[in-house]
């Protein structure tokens, strides 16, 4: 099995180094052969060839069965103008592999629930929120413009969404939803945008190929609020580029920690995009303090949807339980009483844990 690796910026080849060793480890374990490819991509692309996705590096991606991103961008490059900013890379790799549908997935480790921004009482039994992001269209690749008028300059960014698009998002969620709990939110703005009327218009004539999920719908500031409010109301949440991203986010933080939320971009074929949903950290990179579990979470889902390894995407995923029952945690993650531990450590620990 081919990977191309992109190790990224900041704390990308951080978390991505553990990944790589967890996915070794279990290689080893159960006979597989990984093979990695590291490609350059982000702002460290910028720095050795001009461009954050050189042609190679898409072409290197669309020859591999998978690809295992760790994150772009930083300080260093924050001024350059937009088409050549280290994000493009994402957004490049995104529409390049057609990776339409972003799945995030929240769930809180029990052993987290005092890492958790919400009280106890609001947690419950816990928390297990599918996010199911449309991620090549919206107003991402909408037409912008920016030019000059009186008085200083005048920009825009534009939303646009179609049928298509709209449709094959809308079975992606409704089908997870049959796998989990069949309930489905949509979240729009539907009351003030026009491409948010469409999206609910298409949504709700898709859910009549899915009797079974009771279809809600949502205006995307409620659902910011109800997440806070109470998270175990939602199944899986389907909703358009911009708002996902958001969302996501936020819902990262009722697990404890952005570092927790790991995530796979699908799209019509089993190659994959896997990546953490956080970014590159300036603030910690190079300390050795970043939490690598997204990135290893991640690489589960690598395993689960473009490799049918479905036993050993659960190994990885308990791997991370135990180690979290034993009580280590990187400084995110952290409660007094636990042990604090750095990103090689917590990497160490979970490859020990695989057995
Ligand atoms: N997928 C990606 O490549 C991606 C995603 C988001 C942001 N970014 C880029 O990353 C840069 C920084 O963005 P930002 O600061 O808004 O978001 P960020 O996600 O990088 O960081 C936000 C906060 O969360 C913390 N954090 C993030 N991941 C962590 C981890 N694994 N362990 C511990 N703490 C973690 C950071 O220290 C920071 O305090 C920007 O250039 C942005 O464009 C890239
Ligand atoms: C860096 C940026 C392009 C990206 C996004 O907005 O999609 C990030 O925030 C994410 O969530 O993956
Ligand atoms: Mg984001």
């Amino acid at each position: 099995m081919k990977i191309a690796l992109i190790p990224g910026d900041g704390i990308g080849p951080e978390v991505t180094y553990e990944s790589r060793r967890v996915l070794n480890a279990i290689g080893e374990k159960f006979g597989h052969s990984f093979s990695f490819t590291e490609v350059p991509a982000g702002g460290n692309a910028i720095d050795s060839f001009g461009h954050p996705l050189p042609q190679e590096s898409l072409d290197e991606c669309k020859k591999s069965d998978a690809v295992l991103l760790g994150a772009v961008g930083g300080p260093k490059w924050d001024d350059l103008p937009g088409e050549l900013r280290p994000e493009q890379a994402l957004l490049g790799l995104r529409k390049g592999l057609g990776v339409f549908a972003n799945l995030r997935p929240a769930v809180l480790f029990s052993q987290l629930k005092g890492a958790s921004a919400l009280k106890e009482e609001i947690i419950g039994d816990g928390i297990d929120i599918l996010v199911v992001r449309e991620l090549t269209g919206g107003i991402y690749f909408g037409p912008k413009t920016l030019k000059e008028v009186p008085g200083g300059y005048e920009a825009t960014d534009t939303e646009v969404y179609n049928t298509g698009e709209i449709k094959r998002i809308a079975r992606v969620a409704f089908n997870a939803a049959m796998k989990r709990n069949k309930r489905l939110c949509s979240v729009d703005k539907a009351n003030i945008l026009e491409s948010s009327r469409l999206w609910r218009k298409v949504v709700i004539e898709v859910a009549k190929e899915y009797p079974e999920v009771e279809l809600s719908h949502m205006y995307v500031d409620n659902c910011a609020m109800q997440l806070i409010r109470y998270p175990r109301q939602f199944d899986v949440i389907v909703t358009s580029n911009m708002f996902g991203d958001i969302l996501s986010d936020e819902a990262s933080m009722l697990t404890g920690s952005l570092g927790m939320l790991p995530s796979a971009s699908l799209g019509s074929s089993t190659l994959g995009l896997y990546e953490p949903i956080h970014g590159t950290a300036p603030d910690i990179a190079g300390q050795n303090k970043a939490n690598p579990l997204a990135s290893i979470l991640s690489t589960a889902m690598m395993l689960r949807y473009s490799f049918n390894l479905e036993k050993e995407a659960q190994l990885i995923e308990d791997a991370v339980r135990g180690v979290l029952e034993d009580g280590y945690r990187t400084g995110d993650i952290m409660e007094t009483g636990k042990k604090l531990v750095g990103t090689k450590e917590m990497g160490d620990l979970v490859i020990a844990k695989l057995g």
